[in-house]
């Protein structure tokens, strides 16, 4: 059996970013960049008042209190074309520009006016309450890398750069075919021995998660015709996801079924748990990714492989599977061949360590500890026993995307 990690460098080598569209900003959240988002404006584009107050000459107030003439009043969005000249202040609000002249903003609380007259009462510091000319960004800066996946602080600041339209990765395109004759969907009739069909459905939110269009090619019969007949369906995607049938029983059909369509295996087997008999391989041209039908084991290959193949197709640099580190809530016993991933709980101890707890039962069907896990701690095949307290890697679940 393949290792974990090679399989993850032939899935890797088999994807490459997908062309670039242009969107508007206001579409792009979960978008990946392109290309640099450069800036087109300086911000801010003058010397501006971070306060509501009186924009003064420093010189002018190094003995407060002192008496002022206002010459001017200054709102955001407005200026003053004259200066601000020895003995007089602009009256000036948060985010007016500076007129000529000054160069330090005294706040109003710190003043008394009196008609077109003004008394500072203490002495600030000079260029106190200014915010310089691109103080946060210049024209010409990249403010965002390509292949960064765009969050909704990273819109406000494309927006405040002045890029309306962002040059974004087009969405890969992933068909699910879920198969088995003991599934249905939510909501539909039920045989006595009919169970409900979860992966389609969780696959496909992982699928949008991660920045990818999902196609729902429904499920498949355990019928050879009919599965090669809807697998047809993913005819123009850069990526296939079956789910089930995958293992060696009379009724796993999609490694050997798909033959005649023109299945070519590349791998079949990882040595993982859960995610064991994962096929992957090109189907007429299109990547497949050949799931388990174990809810857990479809869930765990897609946060590996599905994750991997959609952040090449989308250029995405940052390593979606970089394992962090915790602290062991309870012993493990001695690890076998494959590598593990364990569903586990997280808590910090009371020195503020991140503690990791592995459910008790790990069986690949139990979706409900799935669904409360925070992390997935990972062994390496034929780890010994740990005990309580050793350091542990782990992929944890929330956050990054992940989507599970
Ligand atoms: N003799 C052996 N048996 C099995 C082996 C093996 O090496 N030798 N491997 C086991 C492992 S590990 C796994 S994982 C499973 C994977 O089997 P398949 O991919 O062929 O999956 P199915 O048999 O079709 O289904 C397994 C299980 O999952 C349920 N299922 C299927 N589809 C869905 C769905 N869309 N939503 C929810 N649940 C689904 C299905 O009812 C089965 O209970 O094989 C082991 N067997
Ligand atoms: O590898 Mo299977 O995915 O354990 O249940």
């Amino acid at each position: 059996m393949l290792s974990v990690e090679e399989a993850l460098a032939r899935v890797r080598a088999a994807f490459a970013p997908l062309p670039a569209e242009s969107v508007s900003v206001a579409e792009a959240l979960g978008r990946v960049l392109a290309g640099d988002a450069v800036s087109r404006v300086t911000q801010p584009p003058h010397d501006v008042s971070a306060m509501d107050g009186y924009a003064v000459r420093a010189e002018d107030v190094t003995s407060a209190p002192v008496t002022l003439e206002i010459v001017a009043r200054v709102p955001a969005g407005a200026s003053y074309e004259d200066e601000v000249k020895p003995g007089q202040t602009a009256r000036i609000f948060t985010g007016a520009p500076l007129p000529r002249g000054s160069d330090t903003i005294v706040i109003q609380e710190d003043t008394e006016a009196d008609g077109d007259r003004v008394t500072v009462k203490s002495t600030p510091a000079k260029g106190h309450y200014v915010r310089p000319a691109g103080l946060d960004f210049r024209s010409g800066d990249v403010g965002l890398e390509a292949g960064r996946r765009l969050t909704a602080r990273d819109i406000g600041f494309a927006a405040s750069m002045n890029l309306p339209w962002l040059n974004v990765r087009r969405q890969p395109r992933v068909a699910i075919l879920a198969t088995g004759d003991e599934v249905v969907m939510p909501g539909d009739p039920k045989g006595p021995n009919q169970i409900i069909s979860s992966n389609g459905l969780s696959l496909a939110a992982f699928v949008r998660a991660c920045g990818g269009e999902p196609i729902n090619l429904g499920i498949a019969p355990d019928q050879q015709d009919k599965l090669a007949a809807m697998a047809e369906g993913a005819k123009g995607a850069d990526l296939l996801i079956t789910s089930g049938g995958a293992s060696v029983g009379d009724h796993d059909l999609v490694r050997t079924g798909l033959v005649d369509s023109g299945l070519e295996v590349d791998f079949w087997k990882i040595a993982m748990r859960p995610g064991k008999p994962l096929i992957f391989g090109k189907i007429a041209g299109t990547p497949m990714l050949g799931l388990p039908g174990n809810p857990v084991s479809s869930l765990v290959c897609a946060v590996l492989f599905v994750r991997t193949a959609l952040d090449e197709l989308l250029g995405i640099q940052e390593d979606a599977l970089a394992l962090e580190s915790a602290v062991l809530g309870a012993d493990l016993p001695p690890n076998d061949h494959r590598q593990d991933y364990l569903r586990s709980k997280l808590s910090l101890d009371d020195q503020g360590r991140r503690v990791a707890t592995a459910f008790g039962r790990q069986d690949s069907s139990m979706l409900a500890t799935l669904a409360r896990a925070d992390c997935l701690i990972v062994r390496k095949p034929n780890d010994p026993a740990l005990t309580k307290g050793t350091a542990v890697d782990i992929l944890p679940l929330s956050g990054k995307f992940s989507g599970v």
